[in-house]
């Protein structure tokens, strides 16, 4: 039986959350998995990441590759993937989400860094919340992977960085954490520390086998958060927040889902931040309508405003 071969990023975090998957499908299924490394447009090109225009440049080259038939499936960051369906690809699984926050990393917490701080981060959503919480501080607009952005933290040229923690565990960097953020300060990105399993949709028997890694909860709590960014039309590097966790259900009792979403303007000063609920098999309709309120509410008006003033 011919190994698996499993398309990831090169990146330490990516052939990190690529070698999981891998051993955990070996574990269920028997199949052997062998990682193949892969370039993306996003790894290459320098230009900030909210300025690269259009989703997906972290995951192209990777469909590419399960196009020609180069890799068997791909793992991808979940929140990297476009919520527009790729020609020709299908999400075979969503991997059981790691913890889904965002941490400051520096020496000092959110509260106790001096007035005018310097605050590195490359994310409209964190740039937003950020100055939600503190409009004092200086943010600082930053990409590179996660080592490089706490190299400037380290060599004092930023007092912190914002970061995701399932990303900073998988890099074996957590002592460089000093808060991770409540959800109720700082919403996650959509599908953040979850993994997306895709394949071609030609290879049903693959499809099958995949799915033996498919987490259903987090599965409907991912779909909920992106269905917001999809009606939205919003991407990877919109101010846009969603998080939704489901409920472990007791026997008699029905689970449920529950989904927080909220839409900021780059200075902080606005921000509209909804919640609803209902079965986790509705989890589409959740998003959708919750969607439907924010824009209702001006978030498309807080959305235009996408670049980081210089200041
Ligand atoms: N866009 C980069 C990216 N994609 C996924 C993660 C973190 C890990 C995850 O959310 O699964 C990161 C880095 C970060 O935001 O700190």
């Amino acid at each position: 039986m011919t190994a698996l071969r499993l398309g990831t990023r090169k990146s330490l975090m990516a052939t990190t959350q690529s070698r999981r998957v891998g051993d955990e499908l070996t574990r269920l299924t028997g199949h052997a998995v062998e990682l193949v490394g892969v370039t993306t447009e996003g790894d290459i090109s320098r230009a900030h990441l909210a300025q690269m225009g259009g989703t997906g440049v972290f995951v192209s080259a990777l469909r590419d590759k399960l196009i020609s038939g180069e890799v068997d499936f791909a793992v991808h960051s979940l929140k990297d993937l476009p919520t527009a369906p790729a020609e020709g690809i299908t999400l075979a699984a969503v991997y059981r989400r790691d913890d889904p926050r965002d941490a400051l990393c520096g020496p000092l917490k959110l509260a106790d860094l001096p007035r005018g701080a310097r605050v590195g981060t490359g994310s409209p959503r964190r740039v937003a919340q950020l100055r939600a919480l503190r409009g004092d501080l200086e943010i600082v607009p930053i990409r590179g992977n996660a080592d490089t952005r706490l190299r400037k933290v380290a060599d004092g040229e930023l007092d912190a960085v914002v970061l995701a923690y399932a990303g900073l565990g998988r890099i074996g960097r957590r002592d460089a954490v000093v808060e991770v953020f409540d959800p109720a300060d700082m919403l996650p990105a959509p599908g953040q520390g979850a993994l997306a399993l895709e394949c071609r949709s030609d290879r049903l028997d693959l499809i099958e086998l995949l799915a033996t890694v498919d987490h259903a909860p987090t599965r409907a709590a991912v779909t909920a958060e992106r269905t917001v960014l999809a009606v939205l039309e919003a991407g990877c590097s919109a101010p846009v927040g969603a998080y939704a966790t489901v409920e472990d259900s007791a026997e008699e009792e029905q689970p449920s889902l529950h989904l927080s979403a909220c839409v900021a303007g780059i200075d902080g000063a606005r921000q509209v931040r909804l919640s609803g609920s209902g079965h986790p098999e509705r989890a589409e309709e959740i998003g959708r309508e919750l969607a439907a309120q924010l824009l209702a509410q001006g978030a498309d008006q807080l959305m235009g405003e996408r670049h980081i003033e210089p200041r």
